[in-house]
């Protein structure tokens, strides 16, 4: 498969008052496969948004190589490939999305005759038609990320450079962005996105990246970075003996117990077959026995180091 972006020992490091440096990026390689949809996470301050600026040639790296669809990205022709979507979008506020929209085409190259009707089909694909006349001055967080959307893709790029593109929005608009997205990689296009909400990118990425204090920690497919066994069970019983309590808190990592109900997390599948024993032969029934299996959040809180 070819590579969409590739970053090659990237370091940026940010020169401050008196002097003092700041390195938000260190060392930074990784490679995005074309047509997939890649997660970038990691804590505040991680250097995610920096990595962006200079994939964006917004920011030029201290040292390290980026690229996209292998054209350094010091050259203008990398940039043209890349629809972004920065983490606060802006934008004239006096125009109306349709002539925020309109701008971006022009200065994208759109020909002039084919303008309306691609400025049309993009407020219908973000859900923006009837706010077409309206300035943009007074459309809500989730609004502006929306037409930063349609922004990103008036020149049907290869490769989508979203930076938090689901901050702000409702859950209705999130599930709407997060099927563009899908749409998008379905049309062929390449992905890379940040998001502190990792469900999402759960849910969406083929790959991510986890970056803590500017470094890569963890890389790769989600399936093959997330240990799928079981970390946790929890079990609901009723109508037991009150000696059963004493056992069952022998045994679990944490329980709650209300008239003659009890809820309780054990760690293993082991302790949860005898913690249905001891239900059982109290008397009481099994109402629950729920597995629970590592996340992205859960692998997040492992391996990050925070700031
Ligand atoms: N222009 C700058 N000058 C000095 N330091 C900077 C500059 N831009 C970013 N930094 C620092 O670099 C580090 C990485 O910042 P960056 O914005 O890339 O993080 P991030 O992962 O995008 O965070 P968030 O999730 O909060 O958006 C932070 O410590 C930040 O304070």
């Amino acid at each position: 498969m070819k590579t969409a972006i590739e970053t090659k020992n990237l370091t940026v490091v940010f020169r401050g008052k008196w002097g003092v440096q700041k390195r938000a990026v260190h060392n930074l390689s990784l490679k995005v496969s074309e047509g997939s949809i890649f997660g970038f996470i990691g804590h505040n301050g991680a250097g995610k948004t920096t990595t962006i600026k200079i994939l964006t040639g917004l920011c030029r790296p201290t040292s390290g190589e980026a690229e996209i669809m292998g054209i350094s990205v010091n050259n203008v022709a990398a940039r043209n490939k890349i629809g972004f979507l920065p983490e606060n979008p802006y934008f004239y506020e006096y125009l109306t999305a349709g002539e925020s929209l309109t701008f971006y085409a022009r200065l994208r190259g759109i020909p002039r005759k084919d303008i309306n009707k691609r400025v049309d089909e993009l407020l219908d694909e973000v859900g923006l038609k009837d706010a077409k006349s309206r300035a943009v001055k007074g459309f809500s967080k989730g609004m502006k990320q929306r037409l930063g959307l349609a922004q990103a893709m008036v020149h049907n790029p290869e490769i989508y450079i979203l930076d938090e593109p689901l901050s702000g929005l409702d859950p209705v608009g999130r599930r709407e962005v997060r099927e563009k997205i899908i749409e998008l990689k379905k049309k062929g296009s390449s992905i890379f996105f940040t998001s502190h909400v990792l469900a999402d990118v759960e849910m969406l990425c083929d790959e991510v990246a986890l970056v803590s204090q500017g470094e890569l920690v963890s890389f790769g497919k989600i399936d093959e970075l997330i240990n799928r066994e079981v970390i946790s069970v929890d079990i609901h019983g009723e109508g037991f003996e009150q000696g059963c309590l004493k056992k069952l808190e022998k045994l679990c990592k944490h329980m709650v117990h209300k008239d003659n109900t009890v809820l309780i997390t054990v760690d293993t599948e082991e302790k949860a077959q005898q913690a249905k024993e001891i239900l059982e032969k109290g008397g009481g029934t099994l109402r629950a026995m729920i597995p629970h299996r590592e996340n992205l959040e859960d692998f997040y809180v492992r391996n990050s180091r925070g700031v």
